[in-house]
């Protein structure tokens, strides 16, 4: 495997190949990342993932500064899942100067949910995910790119703005990758004490009781069920932003009845400092 951290040994590395096939990571990789280079690479004709840490989708009081950069455990992960080319470029190559040009994905979808709690958030993910994509794809006939499910509106988006700017790259959506417990690997669940970690499988629990009680009741109900299960995080300690039923199509709440249609429960919710998010396709 190829470690390069600069653009042009980049391109230089993926000269003579047709179809990268990508994972885009913001490091301390999981067995959730590994699962997506996995995926992705009998797709495409090399594989190449990034490790970059995006300034610019973290607000201030985010955890910017402390989110683990564990660079040498994370290229034995890489080389040892097959991936061929590991990109980690330092802030300067990916922004030599403040990145005044964004992209701004003003729509329904980008707007609520995480995109209302975490206000610029899609803004920089699409921003940094639109370079990275011109850095591994230009000039290439085709690309895959992995995103995976566990960040679900992030893949919504990001296909969205793939098909809006005709990019001729293909999304594929891996499978959110799960403790024994239920818990979705993050890189995050590394901030939890021990007790918090076992606490943390409750969110799964909770999204997939919110989606058995959705699945028996009528959409003038969801907001009462809804309530009642960020009720129940909220007296075990957590935080909740958002425990919600919504169409898997737009990310907006059902109108029809809830069995005519694919629906997914996403929550998310802060246990302690740490903020977790998960979903449950139904
Ligand atoms: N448990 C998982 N299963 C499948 N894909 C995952 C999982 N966790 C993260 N990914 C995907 O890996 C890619 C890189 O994500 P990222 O580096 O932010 O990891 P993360 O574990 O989601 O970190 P964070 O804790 O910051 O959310 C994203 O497409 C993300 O959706
Ligand atoms: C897609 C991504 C790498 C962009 O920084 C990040 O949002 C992530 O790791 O999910
Ligand atoms: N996994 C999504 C990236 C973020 O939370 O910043």
């Amino acid at each position: 495997m190829h470690i390069v951290h600069t653009i042009a040994e980049l391109r230089e590395k993926l000269s003579g190949f047709k179809r990268p096939s990508f994972v885009p990571t913001m490091g301390n990789l999981h067995d959730g990342h590994i699962a997506l280079v996995k995926q992705a690479k009998p797709l495409g004709d090399v594989s190449v993932s990034s490790i970059f840490v995006n300034r610019l989708q973290f607000a201030p009081h985010e955890d910017f500064d402390s989110y683990p950069r564990t660079l040498d455990a994370d290229a034995q992960r890489l080389e040892a899942a097959g991936c061929n080319v590991l990109f980690a470029p330092r802030e300067k190559e990916l922004y030599p100067e403040p990145q005044t040009y964004k992209i701004h994905p003003a729509t329904d979808l980008a707007d609520i949910l995480e995109g209302h709690f975490r206000p610029g958030f899609f803004i920089g993910v699409s921003t940094v995910v639109l370079k990275l994509f011109s850095c591994v794809y230009a000039g290439m006939p085709s690309g895959v790119a992995a995103f995976g499910k566990k960040d679900y509106q992030q893949v919504m988006v990001v296909r969205r703005m793939v098909q809006q700017f005709a990019l001729p790259i293909e999304i594929l959506a891996g499978e959110t990758q799960r403790a024994e417990d239920g818990l979705a690997l993050s890189s995050r669940n590394g901030y939890l004490s021990a007790a918090e970690r076992q606490e943390a499988a409750e969110l799964s629990k909770a999204l997939k009781a919110l989606g058995a009680a959705a699945k028996a009741a009528s959409p003038a109900d969801l907001p009462g069920l809804e309530a009642q299960a960020m009720q129940t995080l909220a007296r075990r300690g957590w935080k909740p932003d958002y425990l919600t039923v919504r169409r898997r199509a737009d990310l907006m709440p059902p109108q029809g009845p809830l069995a005519s249609e694919p629906l997914v429960v996403l929550g998310a919710a802060k246990l302690g400092s740490t903020r977790l998010i998960d979903n449950l396709e139904i």
